[in-house]
Formats: C-alpha cells, structure tokens, sequence
C-alpha cells in the first residue's frame, strides 16, 4: 500500500509504523511527575527533583500533541504520572481530549486516592477505562508500601469508579516476593463478585527503586498456584495487549498478567510515551528521548512535530534489554515516565 493510501485509509501514517513494522496506536501521556504516594518501586526513596510547571506541558501543549499522534494513527491514549489527579488542569484535558476526532479509549492510570469525588464527573467528561493501582488489601502493609495512609481513600475511590460504571475497573497489583505475594489469592477473591480486573504485574527495575530478580514472581508461578483453586479460561484480546487476561469460572471479575520480566511482549509493541515535561520516549527501558515541547515553543509547526516523532519511531529498539542488564542500564525513576 502506498504511503498515500495509508493515510487515506485512516490507517496509522508511515510515521508510527517502525523498521520492524509495529504500528503505534496507543499514546501513553505523563501529566505530571508529582505523587501523593511514595511507593517505594517507583519513587526513589530520596525523591525525585520534580519538573518546575513552566516546564511541564501545558494543558494546550498536550491537546496540541495528542492530536498530531491522533491524526498520525493513534486511537488510544492513557494518561498517567506521577499521579494524573493531582493536576489542577485534568478535566479540561479529558474534556479536550475526548473530543478528539478518531480517539476511541481514553483511559487513566491513578493511585485512586481522590477518584471517590472525580470517578463520575472524569466519566462525564470523556474518560472510558480507569485503572486504580493497589498492591495491598491490608491498611498496615498499604502505609509500608507507599508511606501514606490512604489506604481507606483508595478503596473509596474503587467504589466509586465501580458506581460510576466503568467496566471493567481494572486493579494493578505489582507482585513482590516477600512484600505482598501472600495476598495473590486474596485479590483474585475480592473480584469474585465484582467487575474487577485484577492485573498481577511483575516487579520491573527502575532507577532508584531497589529491585533486584529474586523480587520477581513471574507470572507461571502465580497461575500455577491460582489454578489449585479456580479454572481460568483464557479471554481473547487485542494482539498488542500489554495483558494477558483470563475469566475465572463463577467469577464476575477477571484477572490479567502484564509479563515484561519473564514474557515480554515487545514484538507487538504499539505503545509510545509523553513525558509530562513533552519528551518522546519509544520504549518504556530506553534512555533515548526526544523533546517535542522544544519544537513547539520554538515555533514548530504539526509538520516539524509530525517529522520528530517519525524520527523517533524510526529508531526504536526490537526488544528491551534482558532483565537483569535493565537494572544497569540508564534510564528515568519510573514516577518520571508513567508505566
Ligand atoms: N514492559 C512494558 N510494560 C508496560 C508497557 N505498557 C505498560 N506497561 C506496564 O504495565 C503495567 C500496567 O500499565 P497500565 O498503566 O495499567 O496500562 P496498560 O496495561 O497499557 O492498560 P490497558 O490499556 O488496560 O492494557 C504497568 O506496570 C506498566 O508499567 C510496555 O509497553 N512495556
Ligand atoms: C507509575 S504509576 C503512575 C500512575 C498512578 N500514580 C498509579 O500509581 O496508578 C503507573 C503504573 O506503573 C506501575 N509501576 C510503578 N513502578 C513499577 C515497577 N517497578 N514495576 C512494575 N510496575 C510498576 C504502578 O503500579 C502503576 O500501576
Ligand atoms: S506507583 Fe503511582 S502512586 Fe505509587 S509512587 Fe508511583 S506514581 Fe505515585
Ligand atoms: S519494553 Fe519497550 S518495546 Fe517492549 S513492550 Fe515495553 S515499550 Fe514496547
């Protein structure tokens, strides 16, 4: 097909499809690099230097870049942080955003702290699919884990995305040996009689974040034990789903496995990062960023951005670097680029 047919199409233009001929058409957006957790496989325990706002994108910077990805092929975008609620600005961008025409999932990534008040009115105003972020069931382990005791907030905030219709509301769990890998059954119970998602996440390493491979439970290990007490039924999903899902038999609920440690699923990676102060980065391990906020306050026109970001895609890796050599490698604390 030729480039001019692609884009007639509304297929994603040459410029999100790579050398190894993955197309891209999911944008994930860091809003900000702020938290009101401090979870310590994130966030370095010293903390980070936060991005001082004028350096952040703006609310008409980030409208402005969603839409070039959005006419370049893009038809999901995910927003993230730090933590996206704590952005003053957020339902005007969802408002903006989800009325960007060929966008069809706009999603959100959150700790959940104060989604009780926003579930429904971030609904009304565009957002389709909410993931809430928990690890624990227990208040004691919530406050180790992420040093805040929000624990109560947060399982209001389930409630009211789950009031508020989202369907599913999805729960990321990062599964660490010896912190929380106890709880596994616990979760996938909780979801029995609700539409839930629970996604089990295998621990990744980051700057600062003290991984290291024995605190991974790979995702075999964690079916093998589930499947001692329930039949799991696997769902099908988009080919460049991050997840691998499955219905348990008699549940409501579902559960996931996002497997980048011992499965990983770069070879249908579809996926492009925002950071919240506008750089491109292609790979969630890759150190390779390109600013797109420079070209824009220098003037740039779409056609300047819409040249970068095909440069960038043009020079993506296949794969990520084996697990244990990521943990060497160079690369922002993971509450800086957004999961
Ligand atoms: N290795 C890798 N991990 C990813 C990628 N995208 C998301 N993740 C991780 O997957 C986990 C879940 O991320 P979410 O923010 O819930 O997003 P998602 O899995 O794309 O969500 P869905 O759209 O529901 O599939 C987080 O730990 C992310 O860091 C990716 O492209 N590569
Ligand atoms: C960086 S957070 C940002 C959004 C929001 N603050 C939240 O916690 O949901 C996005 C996702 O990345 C996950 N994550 C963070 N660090 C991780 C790590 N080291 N390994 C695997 N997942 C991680 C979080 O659990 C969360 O689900
Ligand atoms: S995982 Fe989310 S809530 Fe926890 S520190 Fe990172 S950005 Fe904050
Ligand atoms: S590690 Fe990089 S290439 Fe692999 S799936 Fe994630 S973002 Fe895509």
């Amino acid at each position: 097909m030729s480039y001019a047919a692609l884009k007639l199409s509304n297929e994603p233009a040459r410029g999100l499809i790579d050398r190894f001929g993955r197309r891209h058409s999911y944008l994930r957006v860091s809003l900000t690099d702020r938290c009101n957790l401090r979870c310590g496989y994130c966030m370095p325990p010293e903390g980070i230097t936060v991005t001082p706002k004028p350096q952040l994108l703006d609310e008409n910077e980030v409208v402005r870049v969603a839409s070039v990805f959005v006419r370049m092929g893009v038809d999901k975008i995910r927003l993230t942080g730090g933590e996206p609620l704590v952005r003053k600005d957020l339902d005007a961008i969802v408002a903006r955003l989800g009325a960007l025409p060929g966008l069809s999932v706009l999603a959100m990534t959150s700790n959940g702290i104060t989604l009780g008040e926003r579930a429904a009115s971030l609904r009304a105003a565009g957002l389709n699919a909410l993931t809430i972020s928990l690890d624990t069931l227990k208040r004691d382990r919530f406050l180790d884990i992420t040093k805040r005791d929000k624990f109560d907030a947060v399982m209001e905030g389930i409630e009211a995305a789950l009031a508020a219709g989202y369907a599913p509301v999805k729960i990321n769990m990062v599964v660490m040996r010896g912190v929380n890998d106890d709880e596994i059954e616990d979760f996938v119970a909780w979801a029995q009689d609700r539409p839930l998602q629970i996604r089990f996440i295998e621990y990744m390493p980051f700057p600062g974040n003290h991984w290291h491979s024995a605190g991974v439970v790979g995702w075999n290990e964690i079916r093998e034990r589930l499947e001692t007490r329930w039949k799991l039924a696997p769902i099908a999903v988009h080919p460049s789903a991050v997840a691998k899902e499955f219905q348990l038999v008699g549940h409501q609920g579902s559960i996931g496995f996002v497997t980048s440690m011992t499965d990983s699923f770069c070879g249908t990676c579809n996926r492009l990062r925002l950071t919240s102060d506008g750089n491109l980065k292609t790979c969630l391990f890759s150190p390779a960023e390109q600013s797109l906020r420079d070209i824009m306050r220098a003037g740039g026109d779409d056609a300047a951005l819409e040249a970068q970001i095909g440069r960038a895609v043009g020079l993506k890796q296949a794969a990520h670097a084996p697990m244990e050599e990521l943990a060497r490698l160079g690369n922002r604390a993971m509450i800086e680029i957004g999961g």
